[in-house]
């Protein structure tokens, strides 16, 4: 007899992440989605180009446009000093609110939803074989959690320790339309994305190819 439960459903086994960090498959609709492609399109034709950021003389496959500060390695500044010294584009409302209700959705926690504004967001494209090495965001001063939403291709996402950029780290695929969090304890966390999966981008998330990553932060900087 055809077993009903065969071998197929381990094939996908809900991992348990750490303190703090928190994915939530399905967060946005497609058609959400889609708007958020059509506002990139409107931020990487505003201000400030998309980038690939140099890391000494390392530039790398991911290329960037920010949203309320400019991140370059590392620091955060309000013109974009190592592109063409223009201000970035402000933080629109929409993206604070939409950074609380997937705080509210992931956490639980009404205090520190009702607080978080966030005042960056780093949005990222994945094209070819783009990916991003194990690094911890820690140039902001704040240790508020970290909203990450992704859209298009599916990737692997690799969340590590807060020591070291090895192992122990756990791999977690994150999918279009998925959010992922990382707070409290998991804040500090090692994180990377070591694979972009082609052709996983569903109909209708508005990109035909490549990924999308947008991350909500508090950089805790004045002015
Ligand atoms: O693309 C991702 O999912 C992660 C992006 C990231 O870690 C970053 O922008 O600092
Ligand atoms: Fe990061």
């Amino acid at each position: 007899m055809e077993p009903l439960f065969g071998d197929d459903v381990l094939a996908r086994p809900a991992v348990a992440l750490p303190d703090g960090a928190h994915h939530l498959p399905g967060f946005l609709t497609l058609e959400q989605q889609r708007w958020i492609v059509a506002r990139f399109h409107e931020w990487t034709a505003g201000p400030v180009p998309l980038r690939a950021a140099r890391i000494g003389a390392h530039e790398m496959s991911v290329r960037t446009v920010c949203l309320g500060w400019h991140w370059r390695p590392y620091a955060y500044s309000r013109e974009a000093v190592d592109v063409n010294g223009n201000r970035v584009l402000d933080v629109p409302d929409w993206m604070v609110r939409l950074g609380r209700s997937a705080l509210a959705a992931a956490t639980g926690d009404e205090a520190a939803t009702a607080a978080y504004t966030p005042d960056t967001a780093l949005v990222n494209l994945y094209e070819g074989d783009a990916r991003m090495g194990m690094h911890q965001d820690k140039d902001e001063v704040s240790r508020t959690p970290v909203v990450s939403l992704s859209i298009g291709d599916t990737c692997r996402f690799r969340l590590g320790n807060t020591r070291t950029r090895t192992r122990p780290w756990q791999d977690v695929d994150l999918a279009s339309g998925d959010l992922f969090v990382f707070g409290g304890p998991s804040r500090l966390a090692y994180h990377g994305v070591p694979k972009v999966y082609p052709g996983t981008a569903p109909e209708g998330c508005g990109l035909a190819s490549g990924r999308i990553n947008i991350t909500l932060r508090e950089t805790g900087l004045e002015g």
